[in-house]
């Protein structure tokens, strides 16, 4: 780490020596700047200094005070070992980070060095977000990337990039260049960005640090990311011939080297528990950036809300491992067709065999997290529920693979994953269940998690510690006889242990002779005496052995067991593979069943040919409210030959459906190349490299650019990276400036993405002078959101069709959004004025002198009052409570025939 080493707090009167402990806690507390430091006494954790007062008011716990340093009270706060969990998520999620300071001997032993030596304690491991692996700590349906990002200024790329799930293992490393750092961590999305203060900066100068990573900044020491240093650390890291860490560029060396090194000194020597990582290709997946991400909503909404995201839409997985691959597939859709294709098929089988899906996903739902019990067992922090999920997984997945022997013919990747199913080490699962009890604690050392039956030695010594309770009764029962106190109680607590426990009134008897020869007085209360005898002491030495053998023989067989599971980590890795791609397909396939998605026509052409295509969200609220989601076609196909693909130019009414159906065509391209069906009756599409898409701007204040200047470059990243293959969508750009300016540079936009780009495009806008450019441009094409106009109201039939509109209706959605009725009545003169002018003169030079001639708000006329409406006055009249079903139907027709007749007038 790279801050100051910490200082103890100073004083200008002259120092005394320090007590021991304040020694031990000062040197810790040095080793570990930038860490709240938990340090262990006893039950309970305590902070000192500052550290306590940061987490008394983070943790809203009482701030109080222990002894005194240079004069000075020392700030103390605590927390009990056994709520400890909670405490410390509340300070990772508020971005604390926290080393764990435990005693490491046994306090007799420091006892043995002299009454005022301080029991021997040290950091055993540093907490921070991106190094957490406990399911208490972790979103369960969610991924958790720990990245370094390295940068170098010499050689084949700018930028590497190297990020690991520590709870899972998962690693991954990717050279990049600035152009697509930018993309990549917000596909990544992590919860702890590793790096350079040198680095930051150097991102910061070159408006490369989005503000949203801000908080999950973690910088380190620049020695880190030697990629010298890091060959060694690699090896150690990931041993064997599967992976060389010398093939790397010397950029993902560096990163990958941070990223290992951080984890192994997050550990304090621990081991790491990494997967050899994977190196990404970033052109391997479809190209998304963190505004497209944002305006397609496809991990959250822009209000950071799950609900309401693509993701939320479709994500039916069964498990956490299930929903974590899908999030990850949905952020980096495939680019190559036959991969794609791959996926599909076997999602195609499992639509078509309703039954198999059916059963497969009931299996599945029981599957424990297999991935994050195996990475705490390797770190050693794993328990017997660890153990125990690892043999049901691991019996599951055997299971699983059964539903598949039946079946003849079965595209491949769901044959990959059958036949990784079907080899699942059930020895070990036959073991694990045989050895663990149904239900067992989370930690070992709280013992009785092996099943009786197991281990015959662990049986005797349990029979031991169970036939010494009988004793204890036998010896109450005697004692009872000897004393004749009736209410005598051989009892047990922490402090005392065993003992015996009489009523106070009968105490003085056994301080009397003869009984004193036998009790041994231990302690008075307010209404009971407490004694011990020495046969008494000998039992309770007996129970504690017997206790204490069995627990050490349980600990052992743990031991035993954790060491067999580990030595089949890879392929138990494997098994959590295919159980997480089974869940993944099996979703995907039920999602495509229950909401009539279509399997999509994937290849290599310009296709883009969508019949029938809806918005899986918008769709799913439209019917909730009551209606249907009105389907709708794109075709936007282009060919080489042509110059590339069409542009459609939407025009269309506010309120008509415009982003909607912007929106689904681009979400319809990144859920078929994810290798999902999709929300359409038929989809042709060819591979898309980059999708774009940019709705009228937000403003970036924290960046310090205005509204238009944000959408400005944003456009302008769009015609710099976009190529032929890309998916551009843009909502009414050019909107955020004047109307001439804006119309300017939208007609320019659509020149160059037809004339240079020649990508398909879908431009919805409001200035309706650019559907002229049809007549110029080839592969340009007007469609409009449909309405219909009735009774001066309009409604939005949210279809599209050819042509453009010629009006917006801004002000009747006004209307509907309650705007006053003297604005709305003045607004409608200005159009009308306007519209004249414009019809008349086009110059609009002139229209603030008729705009100064108009009545003002006090000379306009009173507002008109609506004609009465006769399906409102007749709906008026209706009593629903008092009519028969036949006078309701009756009442439908009658009321379909006034609004008839309204029509013709
Ligand atoms: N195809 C559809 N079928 C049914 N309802 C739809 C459809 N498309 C849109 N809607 C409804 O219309 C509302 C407005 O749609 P949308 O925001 O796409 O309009 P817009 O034309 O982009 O408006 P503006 O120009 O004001 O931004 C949606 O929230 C939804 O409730």
């Amino acid at each position: 780490m790279d801050q100051a080493p910490y200082d103890p707090p100073k004083s200008s009167t002259p120092q005394p020596a320090l007590t021991p402990m304040m020694a031990q806690y000062f040197e810790i507390k040095a080793i570990n700047p930038g860490y709240l430091l938990f340090y262990r006494m006893g039950d309970f954790y305590e902070l000192f200094f500052e550290d306590a007062e940061i987490a008394s008011a983070a943790l809203g716990i009482v701030l109080t005070k222990r002894g005194k340093h240079l004069g000075e009270d020392i700030g103390m706060c605590g927390v009990p070992i056994h709520a400890a969990q909670d405490y410390l998520r509340k300070l990772i999620n508020l971005g604390h980070r926290v080393a764990l300071c435990e005693q490491v001997e046994d306090p007799a032993e420091a006892k043995k060095r002299g009454s005022k030596s301080v029991v021997k304690r040290d950091v055993v491991r540093l907490i921070t977000p991106g190094t957490l692996t406990e399911d208490d700590h972790l979103d369960a349906r969610s991924s958790n990337f720990l990245v370094a990002l390295a940068m170098v200024h010499h050689g084949e790329t700018d930028f590497a990039l190297a990020w690991a799930d520590v709870s899972t293992g998962e690693t991954f490393c990717l050279d990049l260049t600035a152009e697509l750092l930018q993309d990549e961590l917000a596909r990544i999305d992590p919860v702890e960005l590793l790096l350079t203060e040198a680095t930051r900066q150097a991102l910061v100068e070159r408006h490369l640090l989005p503000p949203s990573l801000v908080p999950v900044l973690s910088p380190i020491a620049p020695a880190f990311f030697d990629s010298e240093a890091a060959m060694p650390r690699l090896r150690e890291a990931f041993p064997g011939d599967s992976f060389d860490p010398s093939a790397l560029t010397r950029s993902s060396r560096a990163a990958l080297g941070a990223l290992v090194g951080y984890v192994h000194e997050s550990q304090k020597g621990g081991a790491v528990a990494l997967r050899p990582p994977a190196s990404e290709n970033a052109p391997e997946h479809l190209a998304i950036d963190q505004a497209t991400r944002a305006s397609l909503e496809l991990h959250q909404t822009q209000r950071g809300q799950a609900r309401g995201s693509l993701r939320h839409a479709i994500d039916l997985t069964v498990t956490a491992p299930g929903s974590r691959l899908l999030s990850a597939r949905l952020a980096a859709p495939l680019c190559n067709a036959a991969d794609i294709n791959g996926r599909l098929d076997a999602v195609a089988l499992l639509v078509d065999d309703t039954m198999l899906t059916g059963r497969l996903r009931s299996d599945l739902k029981a599957v424990p997290d297999l991935a994050r019990a195996l990475t705490r067992l390797a770190l050693d922090r794993g328990g017997p529920r660890d153990l125990a999920a690892i043999g049901k997984a691991v019996s599951a997945a055997s299971a699983l693979s059964g539903h598949f022997r039946p079946l003849a013919d079965i595209p491949p990747t769901l044959g990959t994953i059958a036949q990784t199913l079907a080899a699942a080490p059930l020895p070990l699962a036959s073991e694990l269940t045989l050895a663990l009890d149904d239900e067992v604690p989370l930690l070992a050392r709280d013992g009785g998690f092996v099943r009786k039956g197991y281990d015959a030695t662990l049986d005797s010594e349990r029979a031991l510690a169970s036939e010494t309770r009988e004793v204890v009764a036998a010896l109450q029962a005697r004692l009872i006889d000897e004393t004749e106190v009736r209410s005598l109680k051989i009892r047990h607590n922490g402090v005392l242990g065993y003992f015996v426990e009489v009523p106070a009134a009968h105490g003085g008897r056994l301080l009397e002779e003869p009984h004193r020869q036998t009790f041994i007085h231990r302690q008075t209360l307010a209404n009971a005496m407490r004694f011990t005898t020495a046969e008494l002491a000998e039992l309770e030495g007996r129970i504690a052995r017997a206790h204490e053998a069995a627990l050490e023989l349980e600990l052992k067989i743990f031991a035993r067991l954790r060491a067999h599971v580990l030595e089949q980590t890879d392929s138990l890795r494997q098994l959590a593979d295919a159980l997480a791609e089974l869940d993944v397909t099996a979703a995907l396939a039920h999602l495509a069943a229950t909401r009539n998605y279509a399997r999509p026509e994937i290849d290599n052409s310009l296709a883009f040919a969508i019949a029938g295509g809806r918005h899986p969200v918008v769709e799913d609220m439209v019917q909730a409210e009551g209606h249907s989601f009105v389907a709708n076609d794109a075709d936007l196909s282009g060919s080489d030959a042509i110059g590339g693909g069409r542009l459609w130019l939407v025009t269309g009414p506010n309120m008509g459906g415009k982003s909607t159906f912007l929106r689904q065509n681009a979400l319809i391209a990144i859920l078929a190349q994810m290798g999902s069906f999709v929300p359409a009756s038929s989809a042709h599409i060819g591979v898309v490299d980059r999708v774009f898409s940019r709705v009228g701007a937000s403003d970036d204040i924290a960046h310090g650019r205005s509204t238009f200047m944000v959408e400005m470059v944003e456009t302008a990243a769009i015609l710099n990276r976009a190529t032929r293959r890309s998916l551009v969508i843009l909502d009414e750009i050019g909107r955020g400036t004047a109307t001439f300016d804006g119309l300017s540079i939208a007609w320019a936009a659509v020149e160059a993405l037809h004339e240079t780009t020649g990508c398909r495009a879908l431009f919805a806008t409001h200035f309706h002078e650019l559907t002229s450019l049809q007549k110029t441009l080839s592969r340009v094409y007007n469609v409009t959101m449909k309405v219909r106009e009735w009774e001066g109201e309009v409604v939005f039939l949210h279809e599209v069709g050819s042509g453009a509109a010629d009006r917006s209706y801004g002000i009747q959605v006004a209307r509907l959004a309650g705007l006053p009725e003297p604005v709305l009545a003045r607004a409608r003169q200005v159009l009308s004025i306007l519209e004249q002018r414009s019809a008349g003169s086009g110059s609009s030079g002139s229209v603030a002198a008729v705009l100064d001639d108009l009545p003002l708000f006090a000379h306009q006329p009173p507002p008109v009052t609506k004609t009465a409406d006769a399906v409102h006055e007749a709906l008026d009249a209706v009593r629903p409570d008092e009519m028969t079903p036949k006078q309701a139907i009756e009442l439908i027709y009658e009321l379909k025939k006034i609004r008839d007749a309204a029509r013709r007038r």
